[in-house]
């Protein structure tokens, strides 16, 4: 989309819109005036929010006037709701005129995985708590039995969020009437379209689009634009208005929101372990941090390493039974611990692996293995983590949406954060792809992506001996028992967290996912770093770092209400990652930073130097 104006809407389609008068500046514009219903304008301001995001502001109008409609909206942007609020609002008048009661649901809400389901399940249920008219609300997922599905269609329910292989099943099966679909689907919404064909939904979508009745208004939420949202629109929607929203004063096109800072740090593959422990145990990272690694083991073996350290995480992977998902994701999100490691999905490398690893072992093991990931399962795609103030990409992502869509589990809704990826050689390539996907042609990548500041080569040297020590220690042996262990653990603890969460659906300390794993005895020494090891360049940029926590007014222990990131526009000025260099001890500013030398030389001479 080139040539418009910043932060204006772009009209697409047979039904040309284009809009943007006063678009130019950012404008607060409160629920109030957007004609929703007032029981969801109360719900809003009882969940404490007031106002409407840029994609909120454009959608919700189209969406009330009944359009059709495709969105395209950063990360974290609060698609959610451009769609949840006059959905209901459609629903509610429904209601009020009495035209809800249909044979089969209202609304369908299709999003690509279990875990998304849940959170859009939440997030409309935390809305409809302080609406008096009731509607009903029900997610289905492909791990129900029949008679479960069948139950919670039964009444029928306004509204269902699943994905389109559950209502695929319930087509086939006969648990909804292929008939009864046609008469009563008023509304039917895509979300994170972008995935759903990739995810390999495009034979379950068309068991369903034949039954989508011609007056039913179709929504198309993504967070990037891909050949696969185009095939959807076309398969789906009716001369449907197009919204691309950029974030208003910034580039055009920018997929990564502004108030979100990326970084890299170029090492080794071998170094990896090194740099993620000065990074950590050094503090020169805001907690919640959120670390990305491209296989269960590469997860485990960071787990497992950073425990010797006295360094507690908990590890995220589609090997997981859905409920212990489910809990650490929202343990995390409560703040009960401060890093998770995560494998993106189960559409990752983990698969390639798994092919390679598994070419010799029989057709039948290798079918159990597949079948013990679950296809379902995506961490990064749409996942609410709440912050998150920095993600770490220990492993490079494998392409570029990729890596716009889990740098965008920081810096959501009005916060800022932060992302550091660490680079080795063989993954520079993917930078050069990542910055075609960002549109940023007209910049330097550095303007985009920039070296990170807060750690020098003597802070990492100092560390070497016991990382690479204590990395030697950790054997394969120790990543498979471990994997084994936890993986036992939870699905114990998912039989418990099922039980106990029907009597106390809002209790999440009943099981904490960060317990050590390891069955060797950790030696003591190794928890604390002596002081001696840290120079005094490094403690200052630490320093920066805890009294920037502090006046964000986060505070280190667990179980914090609310921990926000930086505020937009709050901070900027003390923000140490845009004054700090620790290479040469200053400030950056007037003087120009001391190269350092090896990787990190190249790499700079290639990248002019971010300038503040
Ligand atoms: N108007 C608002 N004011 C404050 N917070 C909001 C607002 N709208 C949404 N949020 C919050 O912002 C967070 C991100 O919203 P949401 O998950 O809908 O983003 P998204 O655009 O769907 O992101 P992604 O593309 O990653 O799925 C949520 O916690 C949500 O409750």
């Amino acid at each position: 989309m080139g040539g418009l104006p910043e932060g204006k809407l772009t009209g697409q389609g047979e039904e040309q819109r284009k809009e943007g008068d006063g678009l130019e500046e950012e404008q607060d514009v409160s629920f109030d005036t957007l004609g929703l219903d007032e029981q969801l304008s109360r719900a809003l301001r009882k969940k404490g929010i007031t106002v409407a995001t840029p994609i909120q502001r454009e959608a919700i109008p189209l969406i009330l006037e009944g359009k059709d409609v495709v969105a395209r909206a950063k990360t974290g942007s609060g698609k959610t709701l451009a769609y949840l609020l006059p959905m209901f609002h459609s629903l509610l008048k429904l209601c009020f005129e009495k035209h809800a009661t249909k044979a089969s649901p209202n609304v369908f809400i299709l999003v690509p995985t279990r875990e998304l389901c849940q959170q859009v399940y939440q997030e409309a249920s935390s809305l409809l708590e302080f609406c008096t008219e009731k509607l009903k609300l029900v997610q289905l997922t492909a791990s129900m039995p029949p008679r479960e599905m069948r139950i919670s269609l039964a009444g029928p329910p306004n509204i269902v969020v699943t994905t389109p292989a559950c209502i695929s099943t319930c087509i086939s099966k006969g648990i909804l009437k292929a008939s009864s679909i046609k008469d009563s689907l008023s509304m039917l919404i895509l979300d994170e379209a972008d995935l759903l064909l990739s995810y390999g939904y495009e034979k379950d979508l068309k068991v369903l689009t034949p039954h989508i009745p011609r007056s039913c208004q179709c929504i198309l939420m993504s967070a990037t634009s891909s050949t696969d949202v185009e095939t959807l629109k076309k398969l789906l929607l009716h001369n449907p208005v197009t919204l691309t929203l950029s974030e208003v004063g910034s580039s055009k096109d920018e997929i990564i929101p502004s108030s979100v800072q990326q970084f890299w740090i170029s090492c080794s593959a071998l170094d990896k372990q090194l740099y993620m422990l000065a990074l950590l145990k050094l503090e020169l990272v805001q907690k919640k941090v959120l670390i990305f690694v491209n296989t269960i083991d590469m997860a485990f073996r960071i787990r497992l390493f950073l425990e010797k350290f006295g360094i507690k995480s908990a590890v995220l992977n589609a090997e997981l039974p859905q409920n212990s998902r489910i809990h650490i994701l929202e343990e995390f999100n409560a703040g009960l611990f401060d890093y998770l490691i995560a494998t993106d999905d189960s559409h990752s490398k983990e698969k390639e692996q798994m092919n390679k690893e598994n070419k010799s072992k029989s057709r039948n093991s290798r079918r159990r293995l597949k079948q013990n990931l679950d296809s379902e399962f995506g961490v990064v795609r749409g996942i609410d983590f709440k912050n998150v103030y920095t993600v770490v990409n220990f492993d490079m992502p494998q392409t570029a949406a990729g890596y716009v869509h889990r740098v965008g589990r920081t810096g959501r809704a009005h916060n800022t954060g932060t992302s550091v990826s660490l680079i080795s050689p063989e993954e520079e390539e993917i930078l050069e792809e990542i910055k075609s996907v960002l549109e940023a042609d007209k910049k330097e990548l550095s303007e985009i992506i920039a070296p990170f500041p807060l750690l020098n080569k003597n802070a990492v040297e100092s560390l070497r001996y016991r990382a690479q020590d204590v990395a030697r220690s950790v054997t394969s042996r120790d990543v498979q028992d471990a994997r084994r262990q936890d993986l036992k653990n939870e699905i114990l603890n998912s039989q418990k967290l099922k039980a106990h969460f029907l009597e106390n659906p809002r209790d999440l300390d009943l099981l904490k996912h960060d317990k050590l794993l390891s069955s060797k005895v950790i030696p003591a020494h190794l928890k604390e770093i002596p002081e001696y090891l840290v120079d005094p360049t490094t403690k200052e940029a630490s320093q920066i770092v805890k009294l920037t926590r502090a006046a964000m007014g986060i505070d280190n222990g667990p179980k914090k209400k609310h921990r926000p990131g930086f505020r937009k526009g709050s901070g900027k000025t003390s923000d140490p990652l845009r004054t700090f260099s620790a290479e040469s001890g200053k400030r950056r500013g007037g003087k120009r930073r001391k190269e350092g030398d090896g990787d990190e030389s190249r790499r700079r001479k290639r990248r002019p130097k971010k300038t503040s």
